[in-house]
Parts: C-alpha cells; sequence; structure tokens
C-alpha cells in the first residue's frame, strides 16, 4: 500500500514545478499488475515487506474482457454462450387439437380415488374432505321474551320451577303420569326434570319437547343434540331420579 500511495505523491507537482511560470507536465506514473503465478499461498502468506502491496490487476488476467474474441472452448477456460443451433432442441408442441378434457387415460393413478373418476368432466367439484352443507335449521322462532337469556334469567329469579318439595326416587310408570304439557316430566340420564317451563323456551320447539314428555328422553336427546348442556340448563327443574319399576 505504501507503494502505491508513494507512486501518487511523486506524481503531485513538485514545489519547484509549481512556482515555475511554466509548469511541467505531471509525471504520469505506469502500475505494473503484480505477476499471477498462481501461488494463492503468496497472497496468504504474510510480509511486512510493503514492496509487495500491488494492487490486483483489473481486469483479472484470466476475465473474459482479456481474452477478447479469443472465446473458442479449447483454446479459453470462459465457457461460452451456446447458439440456437448448438443447443438441445425443444420438446415438440402439444397437438391441442387431440387433448380432451379429464385426465389421461395412460396416467396410471388415473383410477385413483384423488382424482375425477373415469369419465367425469375434469370440471367437477374436486374431492375434498369438506362435509356436505348441513341441513336447513330446525330452530323455532321462539315468543319474545323466550330466548337463552331469558330462561337463564328465569332460573336465576327463584321461580319455582320444580313445583315439588324434594327430590324423588321415580319409577317410569311415575314418570307417565306426568304427560301433559302442563305437566311435564322427562328423565335424561338418569335425572327426572320437570321440564313444564322449559316448553316455551326450547329452540326447538314445545311440539318436539313434548315427544320425550312422561318417558325417558336420552336417546332422543343424544341424537337430536348431545352437545347441549342439559345439567346446566335445566338445573333448577330436577325433581328427581329414575329407578327401575318395583
Ligand atoms: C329438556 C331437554 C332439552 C333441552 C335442554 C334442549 C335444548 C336445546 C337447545 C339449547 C337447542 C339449541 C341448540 C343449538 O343452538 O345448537 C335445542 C335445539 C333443538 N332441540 Fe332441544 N333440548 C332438549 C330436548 C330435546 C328433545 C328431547 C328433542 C327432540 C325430541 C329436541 C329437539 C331439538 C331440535 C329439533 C332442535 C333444533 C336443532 C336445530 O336444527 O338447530 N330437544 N334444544
Amino acid at each position: 500500500m505504501a507503494s502505491y500511495l508513494r507512486n501518487w505523491i511523486s506524481a503531485v507537482p513538485t514545489l519547484s514545478s509549481l512556482t515555475s511560470t511554466t509548469p511541467a507536465p505531471p509525471e504520469i506514473v505506469e502500475f505494473a499488475p503484480a505477476d499471477d503465478d498462481d501461488d494463492d499461498a503468496a497472497t496468504v502468506r504474510g510480509s511486512d515487506d510493503e514492496s509487495n502491496d500491488i494492487p490486483p490487476a483489473f481486469p483479472s488476467l484470466n476475465s473474459a474482457q482479456r481474452a477478447g474474441k479469443d472465446t473458442s472452448l479449447s483454446s479459453s477456460p470462459i465457457p461460452r454462450v451456446l447458439t440456437d443451433t448448438e443447443l438441445m432442441p425443444p420438446p415438440p408442441l402439444p397437438g391441442l387439437a387431440a387433448r380432451r378434457p379429464g385426465v389421461p387415460s395412460g396416467l396410471s393413478i388415473a383410477s385413483s380415488s384423488l382424482l375425477v373418476p373415469p369419465g367425469a368432466s375434469s370440471l367437477a367439484v374436486p374431492p375434498s374432505t369438506t362435509k356436505a352443507p348441513k341441513k336447513a335449521s330446525k330452530k323455532v322462532a321462539l315468543a319474545p321474551g323466550h330466548g337463552p337469556l331469558d330462561w337463564a334469567n328465569l332460573k336465576k329469579s327463584g321461580t319455582d320451577l320444580r313445583g315439588v318439595d324434594s327430590l324423588a326416587r321415580i319409577t317410569a310408570a311415575q314418570l307417565k303420569e306426568h304427560n301433559k304439557k302442563d305437566d311435564a316430566w322427562s328423565a335424561f340420564s338418569g335425572k327426572v326434570y320437570n321440564i313444564t317451563h322449559y316448553l316455551s323456551y326450547h329452540p326447538g320447539g314445545e311440539k318436539e319437547l313434548m315427544r320425550v314428555a312422561g318417558r325417558d328422553g336420552t336417546k332422543l336427546f343424544a341424537l337430536t343434540h348431545g352437545w347441549v348442556n342439559i345439567d346446566y340448563m335445566l338445573d333448577e327443574c330436577l325433581v328427581g331420579f329414575l329407578v327401575p319399576d318395583s
């Protein structure tokens, strides 16, 4: 690096040349590129001799710029761009007239269930794990003031929703006696509830709920909406526990 700078400094006009009337032309310094002896170790090897601090040749000695017009592969290690005639020809264009909708019959996976069944159009709905849309809701329009929150408020209000003083052991025969709209009991998972007050709050309608009045509704309930938390919804309506007929 120092020698590099020295060369530059020597090119700066001297004081005497500045004071003279006819300035001397600046000295032109030629930089000789370092000999590229392909000895990489020389680059790595540390040396205190600053005379070795010669900038690398630019363009590089083996560069394409220096190689000039000599682009033949045999004489130069630099690859050249192949011409169109030397390149591999492109694949033939598919015959559009021969194309048909659907999966090509030659495909070995054509019969796979993942693909369109034979004969079906490729425009068919793709196979998917999405379930078919649910059938229309059977919820009924509840009377004003009979929504889920109204029921929750009624439960909290302290209104007697059981109609009995204490919980009892109830047989199927006793349960059967309470099958009227104004006196309806039903059993779910061994617990007997007075569903009379709930009838007008049931989102599925009174009629549906009355199907289980006076009997065990466990199965029908599970088939309809097993996710509904009946223990919570009817906790204030519990009247007893179903026991076998004696
Ligand atoms: C006393 C016990 C029952 C309670 C606490 C109850 C509660 C409910 C609740 C909370 C819903 C709304 C569900 C939702 O939003 O997804 C509902 C809907 C319904 N319930 Fe009940 N239910 C009871 C018994 C029954 C029974 C025994 C049947 C059938 C005989 C039934 C038939 C239905 C129907 C058809 C719907 C409408 C479902 C829909 O299409 O969305 N429920 N019930």
